[in-house]
């Protein structure tokens, strides 16, 4: 299959197709510049929530050297393993070696407290570091496994339910699930939603094929991502290269 062949299937999904992951930075990098530098003329600050993984890299460095106001810009992570933020599996880790550089160096970023007695406490005092900053979010990028998983909504995970609940009235939820490794932290299903604009960013004819499997399945909570793009208002722009 290829990648195009998401677009007639799902009215939920506006595809982005680049021929090369350099092409899709580069795109990428200046629509959320742009958004970010609309968000600081507007209000003064703007704020840009990032997922973690391997996939963001490029992006992430080509977007630190674009020429905005990164001192009015706040940065935060969708999700988050409870490691301490120096160890390599950190989120935070990848956004301190491949964002936080260059021009956006002056940006401040607010990570998740991974240092709680047990993952509840985590979410619990995370909730309490991000929530002023989580009231408006100009920018979501989110990322998927090929587990069909997005944010830490893993299939099967222990909260999955509760962070996909709209009126859970929850921020920051913690999550344990075979395939997640660690447990983890994640924003939840509402604050995702909240975000002025939401872009899907995956690589690889695999991912596109997860996707597109996860869009066809009745059971939305068999693959995450599904019940991500299928309540979100409007159709989530997805970035994808091979
Ligand atoms: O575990 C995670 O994985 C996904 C995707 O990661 P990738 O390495 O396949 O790009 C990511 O979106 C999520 O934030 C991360 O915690």
């Amino acid at each position: 299959m290829k990648a195009d062949a998401l677009k007639p299937t799902d009215p939920h999904i506006d595809l982005q197709s680049y021929e090369t992951r350099g092409a899709l930075a580069e795109a990428l990098a200046l629509s959320v510049a742009g958004i970010l530098a609309g968000g600081i003329a507007e209000r003064g600050t703007a704020t840009l929530v990032v997922s973690g993984g391997s996939t963001p890299k490029l992006f992430f460095k080509t977007l630190s050297a674009c020429d905005i106001d990164w001192a009015n810009v706040t940065i935060m992570l969708v999700d988050e393993r409870i490691v301490s933020p120096d160890n390599d599996r950190a989120n935070a880790k990848l956004i301190a070696d491949y964002l936080l550089q260059d021009k956006a160096a002056a940006a401040q970023f607010l990570p998740y407290v991974t240092d709680g007695r047990d993952a509840a406490e985590c979410a619990q005092k995370s909730e309490k570091q991000l929530a002023p900053s989580l009231k408006h979010i100009d920018v979501t990028i989110l990322g998927m496994g090929t587990d069909g998983h997005t944010a830490s909504f893993f299939p099967n995970g222990d909260h999955l339910e509760e962070a996909l609940d709209m009126q859970s009235g929850r921020q920051v939820i913690s999550m344990l699930a075979e395939g997640a490794g660690e447990p983890r932290l994640t924003l939840t299903m509402p604050v995702i939603q909240a975000s002025r604009f939401v872009a899907l960013h995956i690589e690889g004819q695999e991912k596109a094929d997860v996707l597109k499997t996860a869009l066809g399945l009745d059971d939305d909570l068999t693959m995450p991502i599904a019940c991500v793009v299928k309540n979100t208002p409007e159709p989530v722009k997805v970035f994808w290269a091979p």
